[in-house]
């Protein structure tokens, strides 16, 4: 790029513009509403093999009575119940048997008349004069000079084990409902009723665009500053769980001609459009711009005072609804089920998607923003008292909060933050509430990954919340969880972990991390030397940045003993995991930091040693008895962990040794 250009670039992002106008949600629902109709499409005929899923368009009649005809639901003997009356085991009643045998699909062609019995299948059809069925058990056939006969031993009451013609359904009769989701059972019943095809609500197709000059498709190769599209995999995903068939329309660049012509081909070829990104403020954000050239009525609403979700536009572009994502996953998903889910589910026949919300205590403070309502996605808990809910501080640029979270509870636009403490009412998110069997909360590793998948196979359903190791040893005082990995260095004792606990806790040995300096290879002012005489000559040059770790973790509690009050460059910047670190040198932001062995061999880093971590687990004794809980001791001890750690660089710890 040339000097004038970049300079141009700099000015038009640096450029404030005002164009979001932010309602209410209601207000915004409102506004939609009027603008788009949120009623089904026309029906379609389709094929009953290809019905499974679909939405009845209109009420089922019954064209026939099922059964079609009265049909017996044993094998035995088709009779004329007074007959039978006061039979028994020791005096049965003999009736001469008919010259025929209803087995299935036979229509019979004799009465039964007083004193005979007719022999009879399962589904047989009752013949003229029978209204009773005898099962073969509580009979016993016989011959005799005059043919064959058969004792009854038992007597039979009028009606018995006939299924009348139409009991099940009778002609006439509504057997299903319109709006009804087509489900094996339903095609169950359409096929009994001998119907091939069915007449169902059209799917609505639903157009997705990804916008981004950052964006890459999954499978590709991730470029420098480069992201790859969830967007547009999750938004199709959730058109189709709510009854709608996506069509993608791919990635387009924050081009407005490219995206304006991609648009109009989507809208063209689909019943709605729903992009995502380049609706904020920025000097890329263009795809709420070619909205209003697109149509009338154009936007409808840009701005909710949501959060997530505040840059959301939605247009009507000639009869066609355009929907434009913030382009955050959190704030797309989120947007998506708030706005566009009740409007495909309504065009796709479907009921809106029913609520559960259950009461959960919040066990720590969440701050807001005033002036957005404020979803916070939670993981929920169970303790003693009931519910919790552990808000999990993903930001709306997270793609796996919403995977992870079990629902989310508002806090009201005018507060600035929900008390620790308070009752909430949190709207679960996918089906039902699976209370975890086991809750470890605390500070997260790779080699806890193996413990869980391993308690997974033993059918242990097992929650990690990773709220730092502070944050677990809080919880687990709070009665929250049952175990809270920690790897807590204390300053004055220079001892891992058992300073930190106090009565009616518990030391489990976990496993040795090795720490130290990270830097990329073969960067000669570290490559080869001792981790402590590299700190030494690189802290205090200022062109050799530094990349920290959060004041209280154990790392940087490790690093700031061995800086003994020296400041290196780069000191406050203060990401909170070993991975960050490891990317910021990766990648060149830093040069060099504090992390463990795995990881750094993971992001292709040179690697100095300074000492071994004590990553274990802090236990509550009250919960030591809970199966699950002795589950993972018994997990933790076993030989296949210990080999699990090995592989990923760490040290067992004690009770792995004795577990053996
Ligand atoms: N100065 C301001 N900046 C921002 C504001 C604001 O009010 N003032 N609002 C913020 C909010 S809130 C949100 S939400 C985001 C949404 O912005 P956009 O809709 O314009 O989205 P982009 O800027 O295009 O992207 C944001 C973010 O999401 C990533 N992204 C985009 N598309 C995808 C995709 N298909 N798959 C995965 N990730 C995607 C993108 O790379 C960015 O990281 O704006 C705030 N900014
Ligand atoms: O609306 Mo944005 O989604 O708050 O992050």
């Amino acid at each position: 790029m040339k000097d004038r250009d970049i300079i141009e670039a700099v000015r038009r992002a640096a450029r404030q513009e005002q164009f979001l106008d932010v309602v209410s949600r209601e207000e915004a629902e409102k506004r939609f509403r009027a603008a788009v109709p949120h009623k089904p499409l026309a029906a379609e005929t389709v094929e009953l093999a290809a019905a499974l899923g679909r939405v009845l368009a209109e009420n089922l009649t019954a064209p026939i009575d099922l059964p079609p005809f009265d049909r017996s639901s044993v094998d035995g003997f088709a009779v004329r119940a007074a007959d039978t009356a006061g039979a028994s085991e020791p005096s049965p009643v003999r009736l001469r048997l008919n010259k025929e045998v209803l087995a299935c699909g036979t229509a019979p062609a004799l009465t039964v008349a007083g004193g005979s019995a007719t022999a009879i299948s399962t589904g047989g059809v009752v013949p003229r004069g029978a209204d009773a069925v005898v099962m073969i058990e509580n009979t016993a056939f016989g011959e005799d000079d005059s043919g064959p006969y058969v004792d009854i031993k038992r007597p039979a009451s009028p009606g018995g084990f006939i299924a009348f013609a139409g009991s099940d359904i009778a002609r006439g009769e509504t057997a299903l409902r319109q709006g009804l989701e087509i489900t094996s059972r339903e095609i169950g019943v359409l096929a009994a009723c001998g119907l091939s095809s069915v007449s169902v609500v059209r799917r609505p197709r639903v157009g997705i665009i990804s916008t981004g000059d950052e964006l890459v498709p999954p499978g590709g190769d991730l470029p420098p500053g480069a992201i790859y599209d969830s967007n547009s995999a999750i938004t199709a995903a959730a058109v189709r769980e709510n009854g709608g068939e996506p069509v993608l329309f791919g990635i387009i660049r924050d081009d407005e001609d490219a995206l304006a012509t991609r648009v109009e081909k989507a809208i063209a070829e689909t019943d709605l459009v729903v992009l995502s990104g380049g609706t904020s403020k920025g000097a890329g954000d263009v795809s709420h711009r070619i909205l209003s050239k697109l149509g009338k009525p154009g936007i409808i609403v840009h701005g909710v005072a949501l959060k997530p979700g505040k840059p959301i536009c939605l247009a009507v572009a000639r009869e066609t609804p355009v929907i434009v994502l913030p382009g955050f996953p959190t704030s797309a998903i989120f947007t998506f089920h708030t706005f566009v889910t009740p409007l495909i589910r309504a065009l796709a026949g479907l009921q809106p998607r029913g609520e559960d919300v259950v009461d959960a205590v919040l066990p720590v403070r969440a701050a807001s923003e005033i002036g957005r309502t404020e979803y916070v996605m939670v993981s929920l808990g169970q303790t003693q008292e009931g519910l919790v809910a552990f808000p999990l501080g993903r930001g709306s640029g997270s793609v796996t909060a919403f995977s992870q979270a079990d629902g989310f509870f508002s806090i009201d636009a005018l507060a600035d933050a929900a008390d620790a403490g308070t009752p909430q009412s949190v709207h679960l998110i996918g089906k039902g509430l699976h209370v975890p069997d086991l809750v470890l909360a605390g500070s997260h590793d790779i080699g806890l990954d193996a413990v869980v998948s391993i308690l997974a196979r033993q059918g242990v359903h097992v929650r990690t919340l990773a709220i730092g190791s502070m944050g677990g040893l809080a919880a687990l005082k709070r009665g929250e969880c049952d175990l809270a990995p920690v790897h807590l260095l204390d300053p004055k004792t220079g001892l891992y972990n058992t300073p930190f606990l106090s009565e009616g806790l518990s030391l489990v040995p976990g496993w040795r991390r090795r720490q130290g300096v990270v830097f990329r290879k073969g960067d000669t002012r570290f490559e080869g030397k001792a981790a402590r005489d590299a700190i030494a000559s690189v802290a205090g040059d200022p062109d050799i940045i530094l990349v920290n770790r959060n004041a209280g973790s154990g790392t940087r509690i490790l690093l700031d003993g061995i800086l003994s009050g020296q400041r290196p460059a780069g000191y406050a910047n203060q990401p909170k995991s070993h991975n960050a670190v490891a990317a910021a040198v990766q990648q060149g932001r830093a040069d060099w930091g504090m992390a463990i062995e795995n990881v750094a061999r993971l992001y292709g880093l040179g690697f100095l040693a300074v000492g071994d971590e004590h990553y274990d687990f802090i236990l509550a004794d009250s919960r030591r008895d809970r199966p699950a809980v002795q589950a993972f001791l018994n997990v933790l001890g076993s030989g296949e962990v210990r080999a699990a750690l090995h592989a990923l660089g760490f040290v067992p710890g004690d009770l792995a040794l004795a577990g053996e």
